[in-house]
């Protein structure tokens, strides 16, 4: 065959322009093709047309099929969970992931000091506090602390293993094939395609197994969530209002998991602190919450807790928060890119269960009063009608003009209270100026309870020194090792042998354990009684209702192991911040 005419739309009468045209979009880049194999292998693509576009027919239709055919599997005889990245459920599978041995054999993975690639520095660096065996076993060797040598080989062992931060590994994006129970199961980790922030958003897991009945994947999520909730102990979960990018919506991010405050370390009146804690425990109590409901009051209960700076009010909650094995909901109303929209939906997405701290709630620019535009919001919105409301502002009028950025008051108060405002939490506020915050603030509904905190007492400057000096139980490894040889008569004796069955010998080792506990308990009972009269030696020389906790356990901290030294040089202390507090005064006015 000979061509030579080099435009193919002419070598063949049947193929017009508008049929070239057509090929070039269908297949691009058709009329270079034909032009190169035309001009120099001198084949007419045109003959094949007809077979080619009937394969390519003949692929698309098997595509279809295929596709349909895996739907169509997927639907009938595959079950799927997905897990979406802002809920929790994503940590907790992630983390469990990174503990699998599937983890240890794929090559597609991503490495990362963060389980789960999204976790916050403070959740990160808390590793260590996680696994407390692992500090205590590896760090907190008999006698680490106790003199210089030890303290630089312990130094060492910390500056060494800082340096390297445990990796984790979790599934990359695509598809990976698993083992569980004997049953393989898909993780598939899927981005969607848009700028960098959103495909961090739109990251979605779906896991898979075959059969219809999912109950596998329930019992792997539930093992997943069993896993991180054993890992927090009893630990408090804090979390912090956050959001992942100006712009983008706010959401409550888990932030740090912390060893409970016992709340005897929080220096208070002990009736106060009792009232405060035996408030909660009624409010949560269920036979309260059907009393609420009964009565068609919205189940909310409100505390202020307010002082000068460093007097406890923060301490307070954090160990109620422990005591009572609840979580605990961070929020800084400061934040001006924070607004009403964005605090409903945080306050809406609380456990039903919670305390929700608002801390310094007079330094968030909604101590004024409210004005004129906030009260047409708060009438709109709040179709109770709310007559304390109204009355209220009334009386308010507009002083102040409503704020640019950030919460209004009306709308704290919307999301405080109004009717689409969130049941079953607690809501703790602090602040240094309670006679700057509005009274709608403060009226019964909002703030149920007030706690003042003052400066402190001559029994709390007492019991502040105590609490510094005391020795607790797992202050020095020596103390809890020896109390568990105490308690544990068939502990292993220093040569690491184990004590022999019980026989005779067995009752004389008896007799050991008793005398040592004697000893003990005579060594401790003779501290307490040292420590106590220091206590109030220390508490004659710095003046009652003068400095915060905070102050004082700052100064007692400079002298941590010397108890005489404090009080040695405790008057001097008074002196010199009594000094500085009267400049800064003087400064400040
Ligand atoms: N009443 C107290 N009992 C025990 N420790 C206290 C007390 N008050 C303060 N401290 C200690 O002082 C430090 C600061 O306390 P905390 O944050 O609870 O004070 P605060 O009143 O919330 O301060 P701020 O108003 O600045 O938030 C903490 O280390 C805490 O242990």
């Amino acid at each position: 065959m000979e061509f030579n005419n080099t435009n193919p739309s002419t070598t063949r009468p049947g193929l017009s322009s508008s049929d070239s045209a057509m090929l070039e979009v269908l297949v691009p880049g058709y009329t270079l093709i034909s032009r190169f194999l035309v001009s120099y292998l001198h084949i007419d693509p045109t003959i094949y047309l007809q077979q080619l576009v009937l394969l390519a027919l003949l692929g698309a239709a098997v595509r279809y099929i295929s596709l349909y055919i895996v739907d169509l599997v997927k639907e009938y005889f595959v079950s799927t969970a997905e897990i979406r990245l802002d809920d929790e459920v994503f940590t907790y599978f992630m983390y469990w992931m990174s503990r699998q041995p599937h983890m240890k054999r794929t090559n597609r993975f991503v490495a990362g000091v963060k389980a789960n690639g999204y976790q916050s520095e403070e959740e990160d660096e808390d590793e260590d506090d996680v696994n407390p065996d692992k500090s205590e076993g590896e760090w907190d060797e008999p006698g680490s602390s106790e003199s210089a040598d030890d303290f630089d080989e312990y130094w060492a062992k910390v500056v060494s293993r800082d340096k390297y931060k445990p990796l984790r590994f979790t599934p990359s994006q695509g598809s990976h094939v698993f083992w569980y129970k004997n049953r393989p199961l898909m993780l598939q980790r899927q981005k969607e395609d848009g700028n960098n922030r959103m495909v961090l958003i739109n990251e979605r897991l779906y896991l898979s197994c075959l059969g219809r009945d999912a109950s596998i994947l329930r019992d792997v999520l539930n093992e997943a969530q069993e896993a991180y909730v054993q890992r927090d102990g009893n630990r408090t979960i804090i979390y912090r209002g956050h959001r992942y990018y100006s712009g983008s919506s706010w959401y409550w991010n888990r932030c740090m998991a912390r060893s409970p405050r016992p709340l005897s370390t929080v220096v208070l009146d002990v009736e106060q602190k009792q009232d405060f804690i035996d408030d909660i425990k009624e409010y949560l109590h269920p036979r309260t919450r059907r009393w609420y409901s009964n009565r068609g009051i919205p189940y909310r209960r409100g505390y202020l807790l307010h002082g000068p700076p460093g007097t406890g009010k923060t301490s307070l909650c954090f160990a109620a928060a422990g005591l009572l094995g609840l979580k605990l909901y961070l929020l800084n109303l400061n934040s001006k890119a924070l607004d009403e929209d964005n605090l409903s939906s945080l306050f809406s997405e609380l456990p039903q269960r919670c305390i929700v701290l608002l801390e310094d709630i007079d330094t968030a620019g909604i101590t004024k009063s409210r004005g004129k535009t906030v009260v047409t919001n708060v009438k709109s919105e709040d179709e109770t009608g709310d007559d304390f409301e109204i009355e209220e502002i009334d009386k308010i009028g507009a002083e102040e003009p409503a704020k640019a950025d950030g919460i209004t008051l009306s709308g704290l108060l919307n999301v405080i209270d109004g009717v689409a405002a969130s049941e079953g939490r607690i809501l703790v506020m602090t602040s240094n100026h309670p006679d700057q915050l509005d009274a709608a603030l403060l009226r019964p509904g909002r703030v149920d309870m007030s706690i003042e905190f003052r400066y402190a007492s001559s029994e709390a400057i007492e019991e502040l020194f105590t609490a510094i000096y005391a020795t607790m139980e797992g202050d020095s490894p020596q103390t809890s090792a020896s109390s568990r040889r105490l308690t544990n008569g068939n502990a292993k004796q220093p040569n690491g042998r184990t004590p022999s069955p019980p026989n005779m010998k067995r009752t004389k080792s008896q007799e050991l354990n008793e005398k040592a506990e004697k000893e003990h308990k005579d060594r401790v009972a003779s501290l307490q009684a040292r420590v106590s009269a220091l206590a109030k030696q220390f508490a004659s020389i710095v003046p009652a209702a003068e400095f915060t906790a905070a102050e004082i356990q700052g100064y007692l901290l400079n002298h941590k192991s010397t108890p005489e030294a404090a009080i040695k040089g405790a008057e001097t202390w008074v002196q010199n911040l009594r000094e500085k507090k009267k400049a800064r005064e003087e400064k400040s006015a």
